[in-house]
């Protein structure tokens, strides 16, 4: 399998004298700000993404915050079988929010799939525990080094997480989420135009899963390929482009993006030829979705305001409610969401979709379409959001995809819905856990 690239130089290389102090030890900084954002998923529910500024602010130097997120990110992957090497090698187990497990865990990590040298390893680990259980970590993961402890191939899915999935999907869908979280996920762009994609295809030397699609290799640099500063394509996994697509060619007509920064949607729908009003109540969000529509150059009218509060002048032929939601769909991309979400976020997240939901439901003119997805696999948020929507909006009917709407391996379930899983297209790099559901508003 193949490993992310190697840390080791960086370790060797980063070596600096505080000023008037010992001499620093070389990459500590970096491992501090893992600790840091370990601390933040693991213990205060924080997304990683979100944690990334503030526990990395005092790096001055790039690859010390790309070390401090890798390091953070494999744990969160490898968590419970990290966890596993450290329960055996402790006479009694360490609590699970332990500190000296938490330094255990990210650098294990590091030798074990980030390539660091075992001295790096320890070197930097003592310190993280200073005044603290210095020799408990010195004693076990010495040991681990010297027996040439491994991970496995493939991770374990933390036990709460295969349990809930399990439930919901069967084994096959924890199975393959364990594989999808041992690979990279590939990186997906959808085209402006779709009667570019061999053209894409070829120049981008992808695989194209469907017409205005292709995928490329995780290891690349975005901003360098052919087309990408022109706007003639935005990078969007596969699952998160079929809620637009499921919209149709706009020809003119009003659309309302609802939830709608940083904007991947946004842009499909300018693209299909809809005349969009992009609704999103982060002022930061939509700063990215600024940037977004001036590199694509298409014009969508931006508002930013709370949905919830908010309400457009007039109905729209076409509303997209891209809902806020646990997003537990996206896990290879976000591992920490296996750690901070459980029940009480999945409900809490189910009720502000079920108001958005009815809010967006008064928007959509007699005859229009209401949109309605979410990044998550949990039934709560899709399947039983629908179910309660229908019963209480008799105005409004599923409108399954017809053929050719969805890529080859995707199909809509027996209800109409559509709802991606970690098992599809796996041989090809696999999807984003997605639902969505097309609804369309009856006449009169
Ligand atoms: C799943 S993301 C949207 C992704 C976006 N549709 C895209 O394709 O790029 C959900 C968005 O909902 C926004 N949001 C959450 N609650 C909201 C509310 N009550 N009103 C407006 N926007 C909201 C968040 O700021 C976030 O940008």
């Amino acid at each position: 399998m193949a490993k992310p690239p190697s840390h080791q130089n960086r370790t060797r290389r980063a070596g600096s004298r505080r000023s008037g102090g010992a001499p620093a030890v070389p990459g500590l900084d970096a491992r501090r700000a893992a600790l840091r954002l370990l601390d933040a998923v693991m213990r205060r529910g924080e997304p990683l993404e979100t944690a990334l500024h503030a526990a990395t602010q005092g790096l001055a130097d790039r690859a010390d915050k790309a070390l401090a997120h890798a390091i953070a990110a494999d744990v969160l992957r490898w968590t419970a079988d990290l966890d596993a090497l450290i329960d055996g090698a402790t006479p009694q187990p360490l609590p699970e929010d332990a500190k000296a497990r938490m330094v255990l865990r990210l650098t294990l990590v590091q030798a074990l799939r980030l390539d660091t040298p075992p001295h790096a390893v320890v070197a930097t680990a003592l310190p993280l525990v200073d005044g603290g259980p210095r020799r408990l970590v010195h004693g076990v993961l010495g040991a681990l080094l010297r027996s040439e402890a491994r991970l496995p191939d493939v991770p374990t899915v933390p036990e709460a997480v295969a349990q809930r999935w399990r439930a919901q999907w069967g084994e096959p869908v924890v199975e393959a989420s364990a594989q999808a979280l041992a690979r990279r996920a590939p990186i997906d762009v959808t085209l402006a135009d779709p009667a570019e994609t061999a053209h894409f295809d070829d120049v981008l030397a992808g695989d194209t899963l469907m017409s205005g699609h292709v995928r490329i290799g995780h290891q690349v640099s975005v901003p360098g390929l052919p087309g990408y500063a022109e706007g003639r394509w935005w990078v969007q996994d596969l699952a998160a482009s079929l809620p637009a697509r499921l919209a149709g060619e706009g020809r003119g007509r009003t659309a309302l993006d609802l939830c709608a920064a940083p904007g991947g949607k946004t842009m499909q729908l300018a693209a299909q030829g809809w005349a969009v009003t992009a609704l999103d109540k982060s002022a930061k969000r939509l700063e990215r979705m600024g940037e977004n529509l001036a590199r694509s150059g298409f014009a969508a009218s931006v508002v930013q305001g709370d949905a919830l509060t908010w309400a457009p002048e007039a109905p729209a032929d076409l509303v997209l409610l891209d809902a806020p939601c646990s997003a537990t769909g996206i896990f290879r991309r976000h591992p920490d969401v296996m750690h901070r979400v459980g029940d009480r976020q999945i409900a809490e997240m189910s009720g502000i979709q079920a108001q958005l939901l009815d809010r967006a439901a008064d928007w959509v003119k007699p005859g229009g379409l209401l949109v309605y997805a979410t990044c998550s696999l949990e039934r709560a948020e899709g399947e039983d959001q629908i179910a309660r929507f229908l019963a209480s909006h008799a105005g409004f009917a599923l409108s399954p995809p017809q053929a050719g709407e969805l890529p080859e391996g995707v199909a809509a379930d027996a209800m109409g819905h559509v709802r991606t899983l970690p098992t599809m297209l796996a041989d090809r790099g696999g999807l984003d856990g997605f639902f969505i559901a097309r609804l369309v508003r009856q006449q009169g």
